[in-house]
């Protein structure tokens, strides 16, 4: 509740024919109900209400017709009707409402007020206010990939997402994808990035993976930082990123939002959410190959990947069929694997707690490295120090996979890393040994249950600032012959062993999915980058203790 000193306006006002007390102050919007009874009334709708006024989406003035639109009698209309007071005396502000499941609504209230000027007056300090915050933004790129997911993308913005920033004032630029790395490269070259405020990406995982690839590239051209080498520091970019999940995984907008849901998506951009993330840089000696923000996984989810991609044309479920082919495939792969632990840092991975809205592991990791590097530049050491000793593990893996943060999506929705940070400067690293199948199983049924995935003998996590991984019998991958449509002999060999399970002879190599792209290369360097980017979002809400059970999207 805001002090009465801190009010800018209070006045009384009518909601759906009933007086309401309504005050606004510099942080909230309130109205409560008068009632002359001072007895609860178990079937009466809630007397109090207050919206964040970050969190409200507009306010508009209504035209004369529009005031009965509120679902009541008509009564007051009519009133009016008969009085010859046809202005505009009415006002309705848009807002954020919380529903199951992490979904927000846009829900919206009218007050008519006893005349005109006083309506005026109300409009006028509710917008000052939303101009005030600068941290909303006013002009976005969006780029719409229509082939994602199963292929809504389009119809999902324009029928969905456009009102509603239209409604907001946000004003848009949007580009209809026509190919793969088109967004990539029109960031990297083209868009006139000082024009905007944002960027907005419609589409899965791949899409979002194409916008941070054109950002993260454009922002450390244009500050004279040479992305290419493993060692740079990278310049964390400007832009915030709004995802509007339009894939088959989303994963990266479910583990920052908590649903999958366009219209959530679209409030969290409109009212200028913040949510850090780390990412990683993938190279092949000091060859950069991609950058990550999920999942990098080699064996199980790499082939699962590789396999699907020919099955594009079943849309989402080609996962599913290939999961269950690479489970049964069973293949598993030989390798050495050195990491650098993340030491003197908040949070382990198999820590109890989550990374939610207003992380303070994030927060304190966060502010933990850059006071190092800020130190290590001075010193000029290597970042690498501080970290302590590499650790190297050498074995036969079912699965290599680092997750820089939970990987939580409707498939499983604690992740595969359920105690990842979003923000924390680290990425968890998980090996499965070989192991039967039915132990595989036992790992990945964990991952949609309650029960701890880590918590098996052939598994182990580690939580590391840097890792690197070679394949046995690794040539460098360059040292490949390629063969005329430049597939390399490895690629080839998998290609016919996997095609032939009855030769019984497994593949020397798996590949690497990197967010859901597959890397050129085995041999990788990877390390994590704290708080690269940015993105439309506070991360995962925990739930309210008191929900307003009377709000119509709460049943
Ligand atoms: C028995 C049920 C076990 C269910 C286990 C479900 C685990 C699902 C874990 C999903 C982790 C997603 C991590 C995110 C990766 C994204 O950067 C990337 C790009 O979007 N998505 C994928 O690579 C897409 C990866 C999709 C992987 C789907 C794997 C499905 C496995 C099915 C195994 C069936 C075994 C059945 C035995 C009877
Ligand atoms: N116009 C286009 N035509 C063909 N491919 C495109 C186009 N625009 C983008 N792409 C590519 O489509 C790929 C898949 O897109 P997207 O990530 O949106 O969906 P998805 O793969 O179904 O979902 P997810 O990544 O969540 O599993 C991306 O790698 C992207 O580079
Ligand atoms: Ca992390």
């Amino acid at each position: 509740m805001e002090r009465p000193g801190r009010l800018l306006l209070v006045s009384e006002l009518r909601v759906r024919n009933a007086a309401y007390d309504v005050s606004l102050g510099r942080s909230m919007l309130t109205w409560k109900r008068r009632t002359s009874s001072p007895v609860y009334h178990p079937f009466r709708p809630s007397v109090y209400h207050s919206v964040s006024l970050s969190e409200i989406v507009s306010v508009r003035e209504e035209e004369e017709e529009n005031i009965g639109g509120q679902r009541d009698d008509g009564s007051w209309k009519k009133i009016r009707e008969r009085e010859g007071k046809y202005c505009r005396q009415a006002f309705t502000v848009l807002y954020v409402e919380r529903c199951r499941q992490h979904r927000w609504r846009c829900a919206e209230v009218t007050f008519t007020c006893p005349e005109e000027t006083l309506c005026q007056r109300w409009v006028s300090s509710i917008r000052e206010q939303l101009a005030a915050a600068t941290f909303r933004p006013k002009h976005l790129l969006v780029y719409i990939n229509p082939y994602g997911g199963k292929r809504q993308g389009r119809r999902i913005y324009e029928q969905k997402v456009a009102p509603l920033f239209a409604e907001a004032g946000v004003a848009t630029d949007v580009i209809v994808t026509e190919h793969a790395n088109h967004a990539r490269d029109h960031l990297r070259t083209e868009a006139e990035l000082k024009k905007y405020d944002g960027v907005v990406c419609v589409g899965g995982d791949g899409m979002f993976s194409e916008i941070i690839h054109g950002l993260i590239w454009r922002t450390q051209v244009d500050g004279g930082v040479d992305p290419n080498c493993p060692e740079e520091s990278l310049l964390p970019c400007s832009l915030r990123i709004g995802i509007i999940p339009a894939g088959s995984t989303d994963c990266i907008c479910f583990a920052t939002v908590g649903t999958n849901d366009p219209v959530t998506s679209a409030l969290h951009i409109i009212v200028g959410d913040s949510q850090p993330m780390d990412v990683c840089s993938v190279h092949h000696n000091n060859l950069f190959l991609r950058y990550s923000v999920s999942l990098l996984g080699y064996g199980f989810y790499g082939d699962v990947l590789t396999d699907s991609e020919r099955k594009r044309w079943m849309g989402p479920a080609r996962y599913d069929l290939s999961g269950l082919k690479m489970f049964l495939t069973h293949h598993y792969y030989e390798g050495t694997v050195s990491f650098l632990p993340a030491r003197g840092i908040m949070g382990t991975p198999r820590d109890a707690s989550r990374c939610r809205s207003g992380c303070v592991v994030c927060q304190h990791n966060g502010r933990l490295l850059s006071e190092r590097s800020e130190k290590y530049e001075l010193e000029e050491t290597s970042e690498g120090d501080s970290d302590g000793e590499w650790r190297t593990i050498r074995g036969k893996f079912l699965a290599i996979n680092a997750a820089s943060m939970s990987c939580a999506c409707p498939r499983s929705p604690k992740g595969l890393s359920p105690a990842a940070h979003l923000a924390d400067g680290t990425t968890d690293l998980i090996l499965v040994r070989k192991c039967s199948r039915f132990n595989f199983l036992r790992h990945l049924l964990r991952h949609t249950s309650k029960d701890d995935q880590f918590d098996l003998a052939f598994v182990e996590v580690h939580r590391v600032r840097r890792f690197r991984f070679a394949p046995r019998h690794c040539q460098s991958d360059s040292d490949l012959e390629l063969d005329f449509l430049g597939n390399s002999k490895r690629q080839i060999f998998s290609q016919i062993c996997r095609d032939h399970p009855a030769c019984g002879c497994a593949p020397a190599y798996s590949s690497w999915n990197c967010d859901g792209e597959i890397l050129t290369h085995t041999a990788i360097d990877v390390r994590a980058h704290c708080q690269l980017i940015k993105l439309f979002a506070r991360g995962i809400e925990e739930p309210a203790v008191f929900e307003d059970l009377t709000s119509p999207c709460a049943i």
